[in-house]
Order: C-alpha cells, then structure tokens, then sequence
C-alpha cells in the first residue's frame, strides 16, 4: 500500500476510501468545532482519535451517524451522507457511544446477540443457534464470558463496555465508530480491547475509528492518528513519534488556550 500526500491528508493511492471529509464544518449555534476538516481514511484502516475534552471528537461521530447537520461534503463508502437518512440501520456503520443506557433488566447473551439484528430484519423467526454461538464467540473474546446470564443492567460500568463490545463485533457494518470504548476498563482490559481492534480490523475488515483518551495503548496500533485540537487535524501514522507529539500538545498549556 503507498501512501502519498494530498493536502496535506494521508491517502492511498489505489485502495478505496472508506470515508471521505471535504471541507466539513459543523458545530452548536455559534460554535464551530470542525472547521474546514479534510479526512480520506483508507477502507480497513484504524484511526485513533483523540484531543482535549470539548476539542468536538463526539461532534464528528455526530455528523457521521446523521445527527447533526453539516457543510461540506462527507462520503461514506462511496456514499454522500446526504442520501443517507440513518446511516446506522442501513448499515453504513456501526456506532459505540460513550454512554449506552438499557432501561429494562435483560440478559448479557440477549443484548449481546441484538449485533445480528440488521441480519434479521423483516424475518419473523428470532435467532438461530448460529447467532447465539457468535454471540457466545463474542464475549469469550472480549473475556466476558463469565457474564452471559447476568442482567445486563446490573453490571459495572467497565463490564458493561465489555458487552457492548462484544454485540458490536456481530454487527456487519464496514465502519466502526467507538467512542471512548475503555473509558471504564482496568488496566488489562484496556490493552486486551485494543488489541482485539487490532485484529478484528485485520481479520474482518473493518474500518476504525476510535475516540480514546488512553495514548498509552496507541504507539503499538498500525493505523493513523487524529488530533482533533490541533490547528488543523489530519491523519498522520501511529508511531511512539506522532504518539508522544499528541501527548505533548495536549499537555501544553498553550493549546488549551487555543481552544477558547
Ligand atoms: N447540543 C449541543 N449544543 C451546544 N453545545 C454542545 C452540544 N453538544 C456538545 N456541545 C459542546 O460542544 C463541545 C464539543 O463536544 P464534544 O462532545 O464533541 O467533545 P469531545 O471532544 O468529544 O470531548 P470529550 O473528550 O470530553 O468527550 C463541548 O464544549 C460541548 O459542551
């Protein structure tokens, strides 16, 4: 795969794009957080994204996922966004919120197999044996196996994530969106998801990106990185280089004046 450098944006040369931003401008009233922001992101990649608290990291899920309006051009798969009306039930993408709440008691093994919901849709039979056996896969590989007839509502909040991860690898979109997925993970468990990424990416082909504050785990990524606080955010390889250039950015003082 060769890289080159277009405006300043990494793109290959001849693999297809999975997403597109063209000039992309959204915000909050009078508040512009994505200003003029040019991202080609290769299909299969893993894009790490991170920036200060408010820098508008959530802001960009919301534009991809149809929930906010925006100027300029996004595609998705080829896709303008525009003819899209919820990119997530048609399958576009795969959203992870922050912040996933389930009102009623139910168990893990249930939520989890909800991956295969789009698989289903317009049958009237629930799911196979099959399905159940992938969500089982699922949280096996993600180390929750442990929690499969729990009610899910009863869980910590980093058992909760885990779960969430799991029903997300049934999910066939081509593209991720995981929002701060080890926000609430110990120590193991955060380098066990990222490393799950790594490989799920490779083995299945998924586009990724990744909201995270947790550097720590970055340097040992293949992918690109995405400082949304930088004065122009663009996509530049993960290495222990771009990595502790980021840290040491969002650390200074200066930046954070930048954003006010
Ligand atoms: N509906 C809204 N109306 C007005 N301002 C909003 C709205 N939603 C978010 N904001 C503001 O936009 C800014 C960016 O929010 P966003 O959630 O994109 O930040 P973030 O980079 O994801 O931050 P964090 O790392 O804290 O999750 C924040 O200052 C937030 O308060």
């Amino acid at each position: 795969m060769s890289l080159s450098t277009d405006n300043s944006q990494l793109t290959t040369a001849n693999s297809p794009l999975a997403l597109r931003a063209d000039d992309l401008v959204a915000g909050y009233e009078r508040r512009v957080l994505l200003r003029n922001l040019f991202l080609s992101v290769p299909e299969g990649a893993f894009v790490a994204i991170v920036g200060h608290n408010g820098a508008g990291k959530t802001t960009l899920f919301r534009v991809l996922t149809g929930q906010l309006p925006y100027q300029g051009t996004v595609e998705i798969a080829g896709r303008d966004l525009r003819t899209v009306r919820r990119p997530a039930v048609e399958g576009l993408l795969a959203h992870l919120p922050q912040r996933n709440v389930v009102g009623f008691p139910i168990e893990v093994r249930e939520l989890v197999v909800m991956g295969r919901f789009r698989q289903h849709r317009g049958l009237l039979a629930g799911y196979t044996s099959a399905d159940y056996a992938q969500a089982d896969a699922a949280l096996r590989e993600v180390g929750a196996a442990h929690l499969a007839h729990r009610d899910f509502t009863l869980l910590s909040g980093g058992e909760q994530q885990l779960v969430w991860l799991a029903q997300l690898r049934l999910q066939d979109a081509a593209l991720w969106l995981l929002d701060e997925p080890t926000q609430q993970l110990d120590v193991y468990y955060r380098r066990r998801v990222f490393s799950l990424l790594r490989r799920w990416g490779q083995e299945y082909r998924k586009t990724i990106l990744c909201i995270t504050h947790d550097l720590e785990q970055l340097p040992a990524m293949p992918g690109y990185l995405l400082n949304m606080s930088a004065p122009e955010p663009q996509l530049q390889p993960l290495s222990r280089a771009s990595v502790d250039a980021a840290r040491a950015w969002l650390e200074d003082e200066a930046s954070l004046a930048r954003m006010e």
